[in-house]
């Protein structure tokens, strides 16, 4: 469904990615994790062909997406990455159906069916109560669960969420997550997630996907990758792994965090 080959990028002055590979099947959720910089809405923007890789290429759906138009890429894949701020005044119905965009016509005429879209991607993530408020009057968690519909109204077979839990109390963080694996079964998508919670990564994804240093440091399914050393190589933290005990998946127990003598003997374990 989505396969990066080699795939090499960075801004001026700085690497980011340096020839990842990664290959994701269709109906994974899969979760990216890393340390903040390390790359992960990179990797997402450029997969989304929203920036050009540098070296190697990514296909979707056996694509090389830098190929595809526009609106060609926006039907396969939607991406809910960090927000500019809203425009002020623009409801959340409004707001929410700017991901019909892959869906309409060249003159950007809506079509039928789009208003139906819309509120089910309202109703998806409980916030059809909204519609007709002003996105800059709702709070950071609120315009969060909006843009998640967001990105559900574009419809595409692939998902690709940049920490949609920020920003969310924690019972909004485990809806949010129960629901993108539900709609993930009900819809058959394929979802590619930044998450910073490793233990919401070992509970709802399949697969767990490290970066550092611009590499991929790790890969697998949570029960083998969540262990005492990705917690010290990839995230720089001192601590120990568990299971739970009712769902068997594996459940991080952060103590603190490593100083830079012990992370520079780490570097050295990476390959
Ligand atoms: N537009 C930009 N111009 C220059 N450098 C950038 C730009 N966007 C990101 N970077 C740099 O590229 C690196 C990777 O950024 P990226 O946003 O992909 O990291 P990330 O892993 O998603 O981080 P976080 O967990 O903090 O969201 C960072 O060092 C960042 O400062």
């Amino acid at each position: 469904m989505v396969r990066a080959e080699g795939l090499s990028f960075g801004y001026p002055g700085r690497t980011v990615l340096r020839g990842v590979d990664l290959a994701v099947r269709a109906g994974e959720l899969v979760a990216l994790i890393g340390l903040n910089g390390c790359g992960k809405s990179t990797f997402l923007k450029l997969a989304a062909g929203l920036l050009t890789p540098s070296a190697g290429r990514v296909l979707l759906e056996g694509d090389d997406v830098a190929r595809l138009s526009r609106r060609t890429a926006a039907r396969r894949v939607a991406l809910l990455h960090q927000a500019a701020p809203p425009v002020p005044g623009l409801t959340v119905r409004q707001l929410v159906r700017q991901g019909r965009y892959a869906a309409r016509g060249p003159l950007g005429m809506l079509r039928e069916g789009d208003d139906e879209v819309t509120s089910r991607a309202l109703a998806d993530v409980g916030v059809t109560g909204w519609a007709d408020r002003p996105v800059d009057a709702l709070s950071g968690g609120e315009r969060q669960r909006v843009r998640l519909a967001m990105a559900l109204a574009q419809d595409a077979r692939l998902l690709f969420l940049d920490e949609p839990t920020t920003y969310l109390d924690l019972r909004h963080q485990l809806e949010v997550l129960q629901t993108v694996v539900r709609l993930r079964a009900e819809r058959r998508l394929t979802v590619v997630m930044v998450l910073h919670d490793l233990n919401h990564a070992a509970r709802f994804a399949d697969r767990i996907v490290a970066l550092r240093d611009g590499r991929v440091a790790a890969d697998g399914a949570p029960a083998e990758v969540v262990t005492r050393r990705l917690l010290a190589e990839v995230l720089g933290v001192e601590g120990r792994v568990g299971i739970d005990g009712e769902g068997g998946w594996p459940v991080c127990y952060p103590d603190h965090p490593l100083d830079a003598f012990q992370l520079l003997r780490n570097e050295n374990h990476i390959h």
